[in-house]
């Protein structure tokens, strides 16, 4: 049993709470949002919340690490993040090379292995090379997935599944109908995940329910949960109190 203090919302109460060891999601997917919130709240420039959500990310992946997640991915970076001001996707670009200097080695050390779904080929030079650096330098690690979703879009990857079959259907490799979930499901990012594709518990931070474009066909069957604080003030406990919540949704009673 993992064990956390949790601050009851409705008494106000500090109670201790147990999580399940036996029932502890496999895959936890987290929408990081509520960075440029959090900086400008405090009269920094958004920039700011980007760098502090980098530290969190290191606390919740050891946090998630320790609590036995085999793969957490994390939304780094959408296709539509694109839109934001030039200055801040500069400085977004940077935020890899950054973590692959100051946080690897940590992840070495919790035998934590980089992933990155994406279409990486977009990005700047030095952010695609940290990013294999990162994925080169822990690839020998066995332990939790740390999987960041980098220029990712849920239906652009649908949309580069379902050419992908067309072409397999053009060339006479495949015929329509053979073509079910299991086909698709072969052409998505997500794909060299084998068993732990799906998310089964999906984090939003900052309030905000709704999924940006975040997995669409991965999220199917994965319960959500929406926390109110902002990406860079999340951390164990809060990782602890939304995957208590999942639990209270899954309970088993020993079943499975
Ligand atoms: C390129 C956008 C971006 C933004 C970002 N933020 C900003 C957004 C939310 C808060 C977290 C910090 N992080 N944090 C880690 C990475 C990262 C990505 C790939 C990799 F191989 C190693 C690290 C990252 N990448």
């Amino acid at each position: 049993m993992f064990s956390f203090l949790n601050k009851n919302q409705s008494t106000g109460e500090v109670e201790e709470l147990q999580l399940d060891e036996a029932n502890i999601p496999a895959h936890v997917a987290i929408i990081m949002d509520g960075n440029g919130r959090w900086a400008q709240q405090r009269h920094l420039p958004r920039i700011a919340g980007h760098k502090q959500g980098m530290d969190t990310v290191k606390t919740v992946a050891t946090a998630a690490s320790h609590l036995g997640v085999k793969v957490l991915t994390l939304y780094a970076f959408s296709t539509e993040n694109w839109k934001r001001p030039t200055a801040e996707v500069n400085y977004l670009m940077k935020l890899p090379v950054d973590f692959f200097g100051a946080f690897v080695p940590d992840l070495i050390k919790n035998n934590i292995r980089v992933k990155v779904m994406g279409y990486t080929d977009k990005l700047p030079a030095a952010t695609q090379k940290a990013v294999r650096d990162a994925i080169a330098d822990t690839q020998h690690c066995t332990g939790m997935v740390l999987n960041f979703a980098l220029n990712y879009g849920g239906r652009a990857e649908i949309v580069t599944a379902v050419q992908n079959l067309a072409e397999e259907v053009k060339a006479g490799r495949l015929d329509p109908s053979a073509i079910d979930e299991a086909s698709i499901d072969q052409q998505l990012m997500t794909a060299d995940l084998d068993e732990l594709r799906d998310p089964d518990l999906l984090i939003r931070t900052s309030g905000e329910e709704r999924l940006s474009n975040f997995m669409l066909w991965q999220v199917a069957y994965s319960e959500f949960v929406f926390t109110q604080q902002h990406w860079p003030d999340f951390d164990q406990t809060a990782l602890e109190q939304a995957i208590y919540e999942y639990q209270q949704r899954h309970r088993r009673f020993g079943g499975l």
